[in-house]
């Protein structure tokens, strides 16, 4: 049976990458992704947009939704510090396997929780099982049309304190108007947009920053 795309990423990371090293593992899947095969990764240049906003969080405990491949779990992880979290949801079995193989080639899976099943399953889900108070920083990053209940999910779970914050990505392309309808008009958000490109491409793109005023 041939293999799958995610399968391909994962094995030039495997040959290729240094076993242990997060950057060395981000910098061969995006050379794979810009030379290769184009895949859905936030990319190098989004990246950059996502590691300046962890750094200044410096997020406890973090929710990424749409886990993929790993790229941005182990870009997040890397950047936290000792005693602090990511979980991670991927609705998709087999992206789930191959996300979990690329955090661990990383060697930050002591940081990173994959929690495999859709978002409105297990976001109800944090505080009981997952013993999650509430969530320092939010990266919003699967299905475009979840965006927007999802962030309403998070609030009436109580999940988001004064000053949560969530970035969203895609939020020219593919898009999410519904999502930023909702952000922009709400009263209990402060919203910023930064300006980008697509991974991989020279298509705008752009993320949005959310901060919750509680
Ligand atoms: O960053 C992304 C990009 C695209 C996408 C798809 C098709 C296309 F033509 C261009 C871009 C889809 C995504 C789905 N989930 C999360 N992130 C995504
Ligand atoms: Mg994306």
């Amino acid at each position: 049976m041939n293999q799958s795309k995610e399968q391909r990423i994962l094995n030039f990371v495997l040959q290729n990458a240094v076993r242990g090293d997060p950057c060395s593992v981000m910098e061969t899947i995006d050379k794979y992704c810009s030379e290769k095969e184009w895949a859905m990764n936030v990319g190098d240049v989004k990246g950059v947009i996502l590691d300046k906003t962890v750094e200044e969080i410096n997020p406890k405990v973090a929710l990424e939704l749409g886990t993929y491949c790993g790229y941005s779990a182990v870009r997040i992880a890397r950047l936290l510090k000792a005693g602090s979290r990511l979980l991670t949801v991927e609705f998709n079995p087999e992206f789930a396997a191959i996300a979990k193989q690329m955090i661990e080639f990383a060697g930050v899976q002591d940081k990173v929780k994959l929690l495999e099943g859709p978002s409105e399953v297990i976001i109800p889900q944090l505080k009981k099982k997952y013993e999650v108070d509430t969530l320092d920083f939010v990266f919003l990053d699967h299905w475009k049309d979840r965006y927007a209940p999802d962030t309403i999910l998070l609030q009436e779970c109580s999940l988001l304190r004064k000053g949560s914050v969530l970035l969203a990505d895609n939020i020219i392309f593919p898009g999410a108007p519904e999502f930023v309808k909702y952000i922009r008009n709400n009263p209990r958000f402060q919203c910023r947009t930064y300006p980008s490109h697509l991974e991989y491409m020279k298509v705008q793109d752009a993320m949005e920053k959310a901060v919750f005023l509680g």
